[in-house]
This record gives C-alpha cells, sequence and structure tokens, in this order.
C-alpha cells in the first residue's frame, strides 16, 4: 500500500535535520516548501541570504538584479564563481542554486527593481528581502512592502558593521520610513567600491536574513523585531535595539499615505543618484582644466616646480600610487587647501584620485586661493591611469 506524503519521499532524508526539531518539524517544512520570497540583489547579501533559503527548502525563489559579476565581487559574493564573471548575477546565482537544490523553483530576472515594476514584480511572494546596496531602493522596497502587506527582511553592510530589520511585519510592525523618515547622508551610504567592505560581514548579515525569512515563514518569530547592529570589531559584536510599533504619521505606513509608487521621486528624496536604476557619469568638468591619463602622463612631471597631490585616503594610497606623487587626502586639503600650495618654484599642481571626482573638488578649492598655479586633474582618476597608461598598475 502507498500512503500518500505531503513531502517528496527524499525530502525526509534530505530536510530530516531540521524536521526533528522541536517547534519546526513536518508542518515547519511544508510552510517553507509552500512559500515564495523575492530577494532583491544577489550581491554581497543576497548571495549568503539565497544560499541558505535555497538549502532550508523554500519553494520558490524570485531573484532580482540588473548587474553583472565583476572579479571585485568574488571576494563576497560567494554563489559566483571565476567563471561567472561577465554573466548577469541572477544567472550566475541561479545556476549555483540549482546545484545545491534542483527542485527549487526559481525565478531569475534580469533587473533592478524600479518604482514602475516594483509592485507588478513582487507581488507574487510572501516575504521581500533587501539585499541592495542604496538608499532609494530601500525607501521603494518599503513602500512596496507597505502596499503589498508583506514583510521585508532588510539587510545592509558596509566597512566593518551590519546591520538588520524586519519591516513591516504583522498589522502594527514599523516599515523604514517609520525608522528612517529622513535618508542617511550621502557620505555616510555609499556603494562598497565607495566606502569599504570586510566580506564576512555580508555573510553575516545576508545569512541572518535567511534566519529571519525562515523564522516569519515557520512562525517562529517574535512580533517586535529589532533592530540588529553588528560591528566585526565591536565588543560584544551584537547590539539589539527594541522596536517601537507603526508610527500613525509616518508617510510610509501611516494613515495619510495615499500615494503611488510610480508617483514619487525616490532618487530626489534620498539627494541624488546612487542606485542603478539610473546611474549617473561623474561630476561636470571645468573646461581645459582636466587631463586624460595619456596627456596626465605627459605634462605631470614631479619637481620643484611640478608637484601631484593624490586626495585619496592615506589607506589608499598606501595600496599603490604614481611614483612621485604626495597624499593630502581631501578632507585635509580642503580643511586647509593654502598649506598644499607652498614653494617659491611651485608652478604646477596635478590632482589625482580613484575615479576622478574627489580630484575635481580638491582642484576647484586650490584655484579658489590662486590664480597664478596651473591646476589640473585626471579625468576618471587612476583606475583610468591603469588603462590607458599602466597596465601593470593595480585596480581596486
Ligand atoms: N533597485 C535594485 N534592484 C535590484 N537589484 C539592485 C537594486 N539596487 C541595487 N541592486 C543590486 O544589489 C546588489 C548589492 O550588492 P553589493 O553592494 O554587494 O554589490 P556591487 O554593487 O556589485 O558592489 P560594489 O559596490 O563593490 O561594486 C548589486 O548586485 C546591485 O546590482
Ligand atoms: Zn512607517
Amino acid at each position: 500500500m502507498t500512503s500518500s506524503l505531503p513531502l517528496p519521499l527524499d525530502d525526509y532524508r534530505r530536510y530530516g535535520r531540521q524536521m526533528i526539531l522541536d517547534g519546526f518539524g513536518l508542518p515547519g517544512q511544508l510552510k517553507l516548501q509552500n512559500a515564495s520570497v523575492a530577494v532583491i540583489g544577489a550581491g554581497g547579501l543576497g548571495c549568503p541570504a539565497l544560499q541558505y533559503l535555497a538549502t532550508s527548502g523554500i519553494g520558490r525563489i524570485g531573484i532580482f538584479d540588473a548587474d553583472v559579476v565583476e572579479l571585485s565581487n568574488l571576494q563576497r559574493q560567494i554563489l559566483h564563481t571565476e567563471q561567472s564573471i561577465g554573466l548577469p548575477k541572477v544567472e550566475s546565482a541561479a545556476r549555483s542554486l540549482a546545484m545545491l537544490n534542483s527542485r527549487l523553483k526559481i525565478d531569475a530576472v534580469v533587473a533592478a527593481i524600479n518604482p514602475s515594476n516594483a509592485e507588478a514584480l513582487l507581488a507574487s511572494y510572501d516575504v521581500l528581502l533587501d539585499c541592495t546596496d542604496n538608499a532609494p531602493t530601500r525607501y521603494l522596497l518599503s513602500d512596496t512592502a507597505v502596499a503589498l502587506g508583506i514583510p521585508l527582511v532588510s539587510g545592509a553592510a558596509q566597512k566593518f558593521e551590519g546591520q538588520l530589520c524586519v519591516y513591516n511585519l504583522g498589522s502594527d510592525g514599523p516599515c523604514y520610513r517609520c525608522l528612517f523618515p529622513v535618508p542617511p547622508a550621502r557620505e555616510a551610504s555609499g556603494s562598497c567600491e565607495e566606502m569599504g567592505i570586510m566580506g564576512v560581514v555580508t555573510g553575516i548579515i545576508g545569512t541572518m536574513q535567511a534566519v529571519e525569512t525562515i523564522k516569519i515563514i515557520a512562525e517562529l518569530h517574535d512580533y517586535r523585531p529589532g533592530l540588529l547592529l553588528y560591528s566585526l570589531l565591536g565588543n560584544p559584536p551584537f547590539r539589539s535595539i527594541k522596536l517601537r510599533s507603526r508610527k500613525p504619521s509616518c508617510d510610509g505606513c501611516g494613515s495619510s499615505k495615499n500615494r503611488q509608487l510610480s508617483e514619487i521621486d525616490y532618487i530626489q528624496f534620498c539627494g541624488g543618484p546612487a542606485c542603478n536604476w539610473v546611474r549617473t557619469g561623474l561630476l561636470e568638468g571645468r573646461q581645459g582644466t582636466r587631463l586624460t591619463a595619456r596627456e596626465f602622463e605627459l605634462a605631470a612631471k614631479p619637481s620643484a616646480s611640478c608637484r601631484i597631490i593624490d586626495v585619496r585616503p592615506r589607506t589608499e594610497f598606501g595600496i599603490c600610487h604614481i611614483p612621485g606623487s604626495i597624499n593630502v587626502p581631501l578632507n585635509e586639503l580642503t580643511a586647509n587647501p593654502a598649506e598644499w600650495i607652498t614653494g617659491p618654484e611651485l608652478d604646477e599642481l596635478y590632482l589625482v584620485c580613484r575615479l576622478g571626482n574627489d580630484s575635481q573638488i580638491a582642484a576647484e578649492a586650490i584655484r579658489s586661493l590662486s590664480s597664478d598655479l596651473h591646476v589640473k586633474d585626471l579625468i576618471g582618476g587612476l583606475r583610468a591611469w591603469a588603462t590607458d597608461v599602466d597596465p601593470k598598475f593595480p585596480v581596486y
């Protein structure tokens, strides 16, 4: 006689180690099996979150990201391999996940979530995971979770630190706007490329996003989540802040909200472009004051009359620099520009940075002091130097 089992026979062996846990059991496994979750961002946080969600037996996972895999991603984006460089991240992630769990249903969507597509693309999921890296998307996903009436498991990681919080949980869980009605300053919320990230920090936070998602689906969670703060250098490394319930006056989830997502200008609200649904170019350069890498190489020869100032932070200067250049980090230079243009013979000043933005700010600060000095900066920064002048110059 064959009995009809609620799970495929193999799954009893596959998930047995968690199914024997009191409080989880077969009902917990069935809840995971019947659940759909959407992971937005298949980068540092998305990869570890996806890995554990896939192996835990979630039935369907949507992956959304418009980016392709780069060498600099491999330090932390652990579903991507050297072979997947150049492939869309969602495709690379889906391939890795299929190897972990061939029965998992994966919706791999090569697209950035934006105000026009968010609700339509995410409506069929039970839980959203924010694994992205920019403020406009954080607000958009919070508003989308509120509009769809589903929880949002949000992660963030920068430098040595990470943050985890579940928003819009249950009938009175706060949304992201309840906690952060005003976006963080742009300087405090740059990308991993700008700010740096210890790879393993994203592993911890992304894995904890998977944990919270599993808890919500299996109904093991606390209805009053906290904001969890992690610092790799902290002692203790974890701190948790208890959250209040939803704010009645909140623009995102309060009683007065009545806006359509597509009408909200998230990018404007967050103080300018910072996300990949609109990537902008560099600062506008002043005509004739900027040099290509090849021009820079020919013109900038360090001597008593010619100085190359590299305005990157000291740690970055310590990684690599143009021979003969001196390091004056941008904040020090702009705090007291006069100090760096002393010297009776000094006639030409060349400014460099990593990508060609900070060097323009430094050049303007110096020009505001002296009109005699020839002040020029390098278009595209040391990236362009490595591409066009010195292929052995490290790119980081
Ligand atoms: N609106 C969005 N919709 C979907 N994915 C997004 C959105 N905004 C950001 N992402 C994705 O979130 C991921 C964030 O991951 P992470 O910061 O680790 O990667 P990265 O941007 O490749 O890093 P780096 O700053 O080092 O280049 C990226 O893959 C990015 O494409
Ligand atoms: Zn709110």
